[in-house]
């Protein structure tokens, strides 16, 4: 008798199970059902209002949910018991508009949350944050203010604070949206870098080049819902649905 092949399925890293999102009347997410394994980088893309964001916000409780569940590295986050810094702890976000402290900085602003959630001293935060900078190419900019930065520059740092806290999981919203086209390549590179070493992200992005490249799974959203998923391959190549025929002709 031939042995049958063994599933090595990764766990889980998160899991959004009939996810609803309602701002009064408008109901902007319609029931999103998506699970995401530990190591898979998952782009999502669709039209301008179709929920992206808002997606994303919901997976670390910067939305409040209005129905479903949404478990994010072991954490329900739809459960009011779970604190808020402790969801924050593991999952990582990243903004369109790196959100830095400009009276901070640099460095300081990478240390702030390992210092203020006492989850390290302010001499082992610098040192971590010297090595975050290190690795995203800006160390010798520790003592910078952001003001001094160039945006590609201040989105590797925003990318650096994400990532003192060590996160399981990194969120990425439009991350490049709002940079000059010459700077995209260098935040691009870091995300990359990322990917490569084993991180879960999500990212939504318009740069579908990019989620091609880097993507294990594409997710086409429209009016509030997973319209379409699958590698990028098959997604790009070959798009099932009318709706992501309609989408990738006019934005290829
Ligand atoms: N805080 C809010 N209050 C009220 N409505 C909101 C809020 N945030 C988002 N919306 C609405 O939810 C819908 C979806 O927004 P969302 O930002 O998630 O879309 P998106 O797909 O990310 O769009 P884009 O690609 O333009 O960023 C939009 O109609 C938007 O106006």
């Amino acid at each position: 008798m031939s042995a049958s092949p063994v599933e090595t399925k990764k766990p889980a890293k998160i899991t959004v199970k009939g996810l609803r999102k309602s701002f009064g009347t408008n109901e902007v997410l319609k029931g999103i059902d998506v699970e995401i394994s530990e190591g898979e980088v998952v782009c999502v893309i669709g039209p301008s209002g179709s929920g992206k964001s808002t997606l994303l916000r919901c997976l670390n409780k910067l939305e409040e949910i209005s129905a479903g569940h949404v478990v994010v590295d072991g954490f329900d986050v739809t459960d009011p018991k779970v604190d808020i810094n402790e969801v924050r702890r593991h999952v990582g976000m990243v903004f369109q508009h790196f959100n830095l402290f400009p009276h901070m900085s640099v460095a300081e602003n990478i240390m702030l949350a390992p210092v203020e959630l006492k989850k390290a001293t302010k001499a082992e935060a610098r040192e971590q944050a010297l090595t975050l900078l290190e690795r995203v190419g800006l160390k010798e900019k520790a003592d910078a203010r952001p003001a001094s930065l160039s945006g590609g520059q201040k989105q590797r740092v925003a990318i650096a604070r994400a990532l003192a806290m060590n996160p399981g999981i990194m969120l990425f919203d439009e991350a490049t949206s709002a940079l000059d086209p010459e700077m995209v390549g260098e935040v691009l590179q870091v995300i990359r870098d990322l990917a490569a070493s084993g991180m879960t992200m999500v990212l939504v992005t318009h740069e579908m080049g990019f989620a091609k490249e880097i993507g294990d799974r594409v997710i086409f959203m429209d009016g509030g819902v997973v319209c379409e998923s699958g590698p990028p391959a098959e997604l790009f190549g070959n798009p099932q649905q009318e709706r992501t025929q309609e989408f990738l002709s006019k934005v290829l």
